[in-house]
């Protein structure tokens, strides 16, 4: 099922969680709304649902104005953060649930019941646990079972909530893979709402960044990632280096240096920041002709493939963070406090008057 939202406006008393939200979901994609604590996701993941009422806007089912549609006519399915499990109940019976209460003109046959649920706790992998109660069962496997129990009602489309929020960082990844295989396998139009942008990058076919309850961009997530439209989206999606100056003939000049910024010719005398992921710097040792930022290495960190490093730029003393790989750290024979030059690429500057 397809869902898009138009003009959405929620306010809370004078704050407002939601200011003019539009957003189209792909039919059978898994879409990750992505944000910081506050940004809005959970509320417009309500509003979806039919938890929450916009002040104005519509929600777009198949393209039917669904908003005076009740949450049951919808036919969402929810997983939260906090796995909603009934505690005296067993995993077949929370999975079996919503379909016993059904009415009875619609209510499968106990047979019926059996098998669906039979193939739903295969489908998550733990047919072996249906007997067991919630409180016997990891974090990670009851979140599989809160998502077989939202898939048993057969939804139209699947809301996830930080369903991996409460759950340490292995299992989390883990799971994300594995939300990921099965959302190709059954192609269930879902939301999914996560502040962690690895989750988002890794698991989503499309992303919504949003801030200040405002979508900032959506798109891809390769494409957001290479492309952010602002500032914001930049910051969020990894760390980055910030080189703040003047720009002018196609070069930034920035403390005592002055950095080539091709396709910003134009720009007349202009304030400018270059946004450069640590990846993106190159190190050299210092030389006195050698072109880049002399920077003095302060801290490393040199455990596994990459190498990470703290500049302290000796113009200006600000921070730089640089990730270069093992081999090229061992090249250099590094040393704490050695003079080097830091070579920025993949500039992407931000103006004042100008967000790209
Ligand atoms: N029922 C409510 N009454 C008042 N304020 C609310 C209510 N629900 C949400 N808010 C506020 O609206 C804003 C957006 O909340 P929302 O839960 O949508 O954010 P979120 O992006 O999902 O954040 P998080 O990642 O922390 O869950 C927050 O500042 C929150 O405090």
């Amino acid at each position: 099922m397809s869902i898009e939202v138009r003009h959405i406006h929620k306010q809370f008393g004078s704050f407002t969680a939601l200011n003019n939200v539009s957003l189209k979901f792909p039919d059978g994609k898994l879409t990750a709304l992505l944000g910081p604590s506050g940004c809005g996701k959970t509320t417009l993941l309500r509003i979806i649902a039919g938890l929450e009422h916009p002040d104005a806007g519509e929600i777009l089912l198949d393209q039917e104005n669904a908003v005076a549609r009740h949450v049951r006519e919808r036919k969402v399915g929810f997983v939260f953060q906090h796995y909603a499990l009934f505690k005296h109940m067993s995993v077949f019976e929370n999975i079996a649930f919503g379909l016993r209460i059904k009415p009875r003109k619609e209510r499968p046959s106990e047979n019926a019941i059996r098998e669906r649920v039979t193939r739903l706790l295969e489908l998550v992998q733990l047919d072996w646990i249906a007997e067991r109660k919630p409180s016997a069962l990891s974090g990670g496997q009851r979140q599989r079972i809160a998502l077989a129990r939202a898939l048993a009602v057969e939804p139209r489309v699947l809301l996830l909530d930080e369903p991996f929020g409460a759950l340490d960082a292995k299992v989390r990844k883990e799971l994300r893979r594995w939300l990921k295989r099965l959302h190709e396998e059954l192609n269930i139009t879902s939301i999914f709402v996560t502040h962690d942008q690895e989750e988002a990058l890794e698991v989503a076919d499309e992303i919504v960044v949003m801030n200040q309850g405002r979508v900032e961009q959506t798109g891809a997530p390769a494409s957001v990632y290479k492309h952010p439209a602002t500032p914001f989206v930049y910051g969020f999606l990894g760390h980055v280096n910030l080189f703040q100056g003047r720009l002018q003939n196609g070069v930034l000049k920035t403390g005592d240096v002055c950095l080539e910024t091709p396709g910003h010719h134009q720009a007349e005398n202009e304030e400018g920041t270059a946004y450069v992921r640590p990846h993106d710097i190159d190190i050299v040792r210092y030389t006195p002709d050698a072109q880049g930022i002399v920077v003095q290495l302060e801290r490393f960190h040199a455990i596994g493939p990459l190498a990470q490093l703290e500049l302290k730029r000796k113009d200006t003393d600000e921070v730089i963070e640089a990730v270069i790989s093992a081999e090229r750290f061992s090249q250099l024979q590094l040393k704490p406090f050695d003079t080097l030059v830091a070579r920025p690429r993949h500039l992407h500057i931000f103006t004042a008057g100008s967000v790209s």
